[in-house]
């Protein structure tokens, strides 16, 4: 090492380190073309004062589906003076009174009176602002499968998309984003027979679209030559595992804090690998924090459990939660499916082939996101 290696007590390796924080909106942002257009398409009929097309967004978790949305709603508040837009995380804000609370404070500008004041109440503010002023609102429900976990979706659901029946007049569109179609099981036909989405679906990023969209986060983000292209495209490995870009960033970062823990100018691959040990749990624990409570009380009990029979997991499960053997079948698949579990047949059960389940990650590490959660 010579004396040119040792980065000085008050020198940092960051150029800007904004650029890789989490909520950070990148200029640019390549390979959701289509997907951007097809957002812009469905809300067209807004710029020119209608209701938009209604959206779902879905996708596994760190692909663009948030930040594609704030692209273009950055683009509608540009342009479109007559369109509002509001964005509600349905994991923070679960209940139909937190919803309109959070779309009230993005219209206004100031929090809803907090005490004693009825949803309905509230509603009728945000819908005679967007009557008397002619503007066309778009609710962006972020997580929206958390609404149908907390038992609210249809309620939310309903206020937003049939508004205009009771207010005429009012015009709302709906934007969903949720990683998997199927989280909406609960809408009822009131719901599903207006809300009537645009599917626009968004695909896990492959080695060439990661390595590209992360190159520009090092240019903006790093000073020059402190991270190599071996280095970098061990990150790309890393994040091509999950597809989840959101750990690429992550661990861009906690790389550079590695390298000036010791005082080096430059990251090698000895700070990634340390630093993929933490960030690779953020998406563990980003997923498993997704999942709906007897999903979560599952998971644990295959993480305590080791390699367990499906009939002895089921029963434990049974007693936990008293919930039936459909519910557990298709969880135990849901699981599965997020690659949080192996549930092959294997071996010999005294009347057939036996299903053992375990998990697919290390089990501390699984039980520390359910501790986190
Ligand atoms: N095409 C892209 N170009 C540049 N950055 C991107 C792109 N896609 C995603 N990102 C970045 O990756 C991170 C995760 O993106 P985002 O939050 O939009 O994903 P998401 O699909 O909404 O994830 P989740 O389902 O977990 O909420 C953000 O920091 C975002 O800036």
């Amino acid at each position: 090492m010579t004396g040119n290696d040792i980065l000085l007590w008050d020198e940092t390796l960051f150029k800007d380190l904004s650029v890789l924080e989490p909520d950070y909106l990148p200029e640019y942002f390549p390979h959701r073309d289509s997907q951007l257009n097809a957002l812009r398409f469905a809300l067209r009929p807004a710029l020119r004062g209608m209701r938009p097309l209604n959206c779902l967004l879905v996708g596994p978790p760190g692909t663009g589906k948030t930040s594609a949305v704030m692209k273009v709603f950055g683009e509608v508040g540009a342009h479109a003076p007559g369109v509002v837009a509001a964005k509600v995380n349905c994991q923070i804000d679960s209940t139909r009174f937190a919803v309109i609370s959070r779309i009230y404070r993005q219209l206004f500008g100031i929090s809803p009176p907090n005490s004693g004041i009825a949803f309905r109440k509230l509603f009728e503010t945000v819908v005679n602002f967007l009557i008397s002023s002619e503007k066309v609102l778009i609710v962006a429900l972020d997580d929206l499968n958390y609404l149908c976990y907390e038992g609210h979706a249809n309620e939310v659901m309903y206020s937003l998309l049939r508004a205009h029946e009771q207010y005429p007049g009012a015009k709302i569109g709906v934007i969903g984003i949720v990683n998997d179609a199927s989280d909406l099981y609960c809408l009822d036909s009131r719901v599903n027979s207006v809300f009537l989405p645009e599917e626009i679906s968004f695909p896990r990023y492959g080695e060439a679209e990661i390595l590209d969209i992360l190159k520009d986060r090092v240019k903006y983000g790093f000073y020059p030559k402190v991270i190599s292209d071996d280095v970098l495209e061990l990150v790309v490995s890393y994040v091509e595992k999950t597809g989840d870009l959101r750990v690429g960033i992550d661990l861009l970062r906690r790389s550079g804090f590695n390298a000036e823990r010791r005082g080096s100018r430059v990251i090698l691959s000895e700070d990634v690998e340390k630093a993929y040990e933490a960030s690779k749990l953020l998406h563990l624990c980003r997923g498993i924090n997704l999942l709906s409570d007897s999903e979560k009380q599952l998971l644990e009990l295959i993480a305590r459990a080791d390699d367990v029979k499906a009939g002895e997991l089921y029963k434990s499960f049974h007693e936990l939660t008293q919930l039936g053997y459909t519910r557990f079948y298709g969880m135990v698949n849901r699981l599965q499916t997020l690659n949080y579990v192996d549930a092959d047949f294997t071996g010999k059960g005294k009347r057939g082939r036996t299903r053992i389940i375990k998990t697919k990650y290390e089990a501390d590490d699984i039980l520390n996101c359910l501790k986190k959660g």
